[in-house]
């Protein structure tokens, strides 16, 4: 049967909009890609390149960009917003009177809504409405590593099922799979957790405490996810596939990750403001941290390594006090009976 043709707005031209749109504009649809800054958009659509964020990497003939939301926005079938999840709360408010009224909202960015620490699907259900289809797209996806065309898994989480269905046909391909569910608040929180939790191994690997230690952080790690997941109501199996474990250890590990990176630096004894800059590219966990602890203490939860990155990020504490904090914690079960009871549908 063929696939209907679906005309897709991508707004946000960084390196996971820009990696996004390549793929689905690779699948053949019509694809359009709106982003602020003229020069990348120029760029993009007449020499087929993102000089800014993925230099040297050819994008598709197809793909068109422009600065102009409106018509970017107009004749879309399915809207996918992939810009800092800081710059979520004021693109939905843009895109919510250009919106084509059948076309859904999906979203990749990971994060919380700083300063409230909204989930994003509870900004946009209370910006767009409760009837429009909703979705995340979500999962271990370097951008780099997807305009490569090198093969990635990932996974869209939303309630409409026809709308989840119809982000992962555009995405899914030859080399990219696109797993589904309905599960949006593990998913999110997965996404967005996973890249505080990078921020640890990589102040670890940076003081080069060792394999065992990066091993630790992480599964240990991989605990507080599952038990602020069980508190907002988010599945287990979310946060033990590709939205939880499988982006935990892909950011942990790879060194593309600009939340490892923020870390390594850290951990090398760099300020968080050199490390931001050098890098230069948005880096989740800054803000990210705060609002994970926000919630934990809103749940009366302990979140240790959480906790840690936190302080460290505000440089209340250094690297190495963090390390003695975590180390000098009390002997106790690893995972505490009740964690599933209540978390299961
Ligand atoms: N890169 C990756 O591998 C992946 C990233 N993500 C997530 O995707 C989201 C986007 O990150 P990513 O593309 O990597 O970030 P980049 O740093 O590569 O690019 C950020 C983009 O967002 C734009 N931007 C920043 N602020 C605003 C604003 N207020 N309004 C409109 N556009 C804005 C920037 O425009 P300008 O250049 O003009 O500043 C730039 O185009 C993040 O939540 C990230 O966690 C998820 C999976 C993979
Ligand atoms: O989310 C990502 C991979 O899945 C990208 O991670 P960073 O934002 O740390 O680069």
């Amino acid at each position: 049967m063929a696939t209907p043709a679906v005309a897709v707005a991508v707004l946000g031209a960084g390196s996971w909009g820009t990696a996004l749109a390549a793929l689905i504009a690779r699948h053949g649809f019509p694809t359009t890609l709106w982003g602020r800054d003229a020069a990348v958009v120029a760029a993009i659509d007449q020499r087929h390149e993102n000089p800014r964020y993925l230099p040297g990497i050819p994008l598709p003939d197809s793909l068109r960009a422009t600065t102009d939301l409106a018509a970017a926005v107009r004749g879309a079938d399915l809207l996918l917003v992939v810009v800092p999840s800081h710059a979520f709360t004021e693109t939905l408010r843009a895109l919510a009177p250009l919106r084509p009224p059948h076309a859904g909202v999906a979203w990749a960015a990971k994060g919380f809504e700083p300063g409230s620490g909204r989930f994003l699907h509870e900004v946009a259900t209370e910006l767009l409405g409760g009837d429009v289809p909703l979705a995340v797209v979500t999962g271990p996806s370097f951008a780099k590593e997807v305009a490569q065309g090198l093969p990635t898994a990932l996974t869209v989480q939303g309630e409409n099922t026809a709308f989840v269905q119809q982000v992962a046909c555009v995405l899914h391909g030859p080399e990219f799979r696109a797993y589904t569910g309905s599960d949006m608040r593990g998913a999110e929180l997965g996404g967005a957790m996973k890249n505080v939790l990078a921020v640890a191994t990589g102040v670890a690997d940076g003081m080069e405490l060792g394999l065992n230690a990066r091993t630790g952080l992480i599964t240990r790690g991989l605990n507080e996810m599952l038990r602020l997941n069980a508190a907002i109501g988010g599945r287990p199996e979310t946060l033990m596939g590709l939205a939880g474990l499988g982006d935990l250890v892909l950011t942990c590990t790879g060194d593309l990750s600009r939340n490892r990176r923020l870390g390594l630096a850290l951990g090398r004894g760099k300020t968080v403001e050199d490390a931001v800059r050098e890098i230069g590219q948005v880096v989740e966990s800054v803000q990210t941290a705060d609002e994970v602890m926000r919630l934990a203490d809103r749940y009366g939860l302990e979140l240790p390594i959480s906790e840690s990155v936190r302080d460290v990020l505000h440089g209340d504490i250094t690297p190495a006090e963090g390390l003695a904090r975590l180390m000098a914690r009390e002997r106790k079960a690893e995972y505490p009976e009740a964690l599933f009871q209540g978390a299961q549908d």
